[in-house]
């Protein structure tokens, strides 16, 4: 879609840092403004953002020549993060990661989101990215743009005190409550959260590493006006033997009731390397001082804290929806992956966006192994929206369910269980951290 008069696309760079704060805040009313985000390192990576500017005149400046001055606002952005090493079933691949999507309220609903998502998908194309996939502020506006809603997350509120099943070695284990010092911690968050990332020998899909600088400073910075009346960041590091096996990054915030203390721990990723780093860390969050619960931020599905937890229902679990998944180039997507079983499946995909996808493919592959994807004119075995497909991509989402909801059809019997075993996997996605 091509953008209306009076709106361009323009590539922006750091000289506009200021709007583009501006704009953020406009879009998210929680955001920092530009004065609260003074110092504070940005995240993006401004060769891959682009904003929408308003040409429009400028009442405050002073004609020359009688011409009219005019002045560009920024009416609108997105920018994509590079993960060239994003983990999908059973490989890497390139993914742009699409984020700080952005219109401003008087701008909406004119088509500028729609623009940027085709300029997106478009430079994903030009840079052999097969795959996008961003976290959602509202769940309804990505699916139109054949996104699939592709991973869950879990949200626990854990009561201080709960009693966990032991683990051998973990009394062994030493535990470093200290203040969050991005320098002398940002390579051990670093290095265990990129190791955390494999279990057993398998990696976890969506397990996104940080790749570059600015993410790094920008995950570890501490922006006072964002703590809303929580303390500093602290971080507890589980040490063997003066190695770090796990750590989360938390901040207390405590208030007092009658009749006594009311204290919530907020953590984040909290990430262990094994069975005894990860209950000598939960062991720690569930004991603090002063603290009547602890409330982790983004934790995978399958996340060790619920087979920890003597009685599961304490924590009341409930789930978020996590990555969104769009594939951008049918083929190279899929090629790109491992399936857990062999599988030879003719694939009916119906994409009205991206042409080059639309149609019918055969996808080969023996268990695990290499893969070959090729259009035939063979009729399919199964038809999906690439949507749908793109929601069973990270192994997260059964094509069986999918099929539940009209999303998926089989039309040769017996081929919605093949194909469903074959795109599963051992482990649950998920990103770590919102970008
Ligand atoms: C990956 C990320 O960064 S997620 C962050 C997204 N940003 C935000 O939520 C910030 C606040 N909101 C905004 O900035 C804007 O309203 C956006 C980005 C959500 C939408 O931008 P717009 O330019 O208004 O979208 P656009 O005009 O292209 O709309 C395209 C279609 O999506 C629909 N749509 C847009 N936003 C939403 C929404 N929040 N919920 C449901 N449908 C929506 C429109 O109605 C339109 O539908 P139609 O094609 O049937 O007419």
């Amino acid at each position: 879609m091509t953008l209306p008069t009076p709106y361009r696309l323009v590539q922006l760079d750091d000289g506009r840092r200021e709007d583009v704060l501006r704009l953020d805040r406009w879009a998210f009313p929680d955001a920092p403004s530009v004065e609260d985000a003074e110092g504070v390192p940005l995240p993006l990576d401004w060769e891959r953002t682009v904003g929408v500017v308003r040409d429009a005149p400028d009442e405050a400046a002073v004609p020359i020549d009688g011409a009219v001055p005019t002045r560009t606002d920024l009416a609108a952005m997105h920018s994509s993060y590079r993960f060239s090493r994003f983990p999908v079933p059973g490989a890497r691949t390139p993914v742009a990661g699409l984020t700080w999507v952005a219109v401003h309220p008087q701008d909406r609903r004119r088509g500028l989101l729609t623009a940027m998502i085709d300029h997106h998908l478009a430079q994903c194309l030009e840079r052999g990215e097969t795959v996008s996939a961003l976290f959602a502020a509202e769940a309804a506006i990505y699916g139109r743009f054949g996104y699939g809603h592709a991973a869950d997350d879990l949200r626990v509120r854990i009561p201080r005190g709960a009693a966990l099943h032991p683990v051998t070695g973990s009394d062994r284990l030493t535990v470093r409550v200290e203040e969050l010092d991005p320098a002398r911690h940002g390579g051990l968050v670093a290095d265990l959260h990129e190791r955390a990332g494999t279990q057993a020998g398998i990696l976890r899909p969506g397990w996104a590493t940080r790749e570059t600088e600015a993410l790094r400073a920008h995950h570890l910075s501490d922006v006072p006006a964002l703590r809303g009346g929580r303390e500093t960041r602290k971080i507890v590091v589980v040490e063997a033997d003066g190695e770090p096996r796990g750590y989360t990054v938390l901040r207390r915030a405590l208030r007092w009731e009658t009749p006594g203390p009311r204290g919530t721990v907020h953590a984040g990723e909290v990430v262990a390397l094994d069975p005894a780093a990860a209950h000598r860390l939960w062991s720690t969050l569930l004991d603090l001082d002063l603290m009547s619960e602890v409330e982790p931020f983004v934790l995978p599905v399958d996340d060790p804290i619920m087979g920890l937890l003597v009685d599961p229902r304490s924590a009341q679990p409930r789930v978020a929806d996590n990555l969104w998944v769009r594939l951008v180039d049918v083929a190279g997507a899929l090629a790109a992956r491992r399936y857990a079983c062999h599988l030879d499946l003719v694939l009916h995909v119906a994409d009205d966006r991206l042409e080059h996808n639309d149609g019918t493919w055969r996808l080969q592959s023996e268990g695990l192994g290499p893969v070959h994807v090729e259009r035939t004119t063979d009729a399919p075995d199964l038809a999906v929206t690439v949507g749908a497909l793109g929601s069973a991509y990270l192994g997260g989402v059964s094509l069986t369910a999918l099929a539940g909801a009209g999303a998926v059809e089989e039309h040769t019997d017996g081929a919605l269980l093949r194909a469903s075993a074959a795109f599963g996997w051992p482990l649950a996605p998920v990103c770590s951290w919102v970008f």
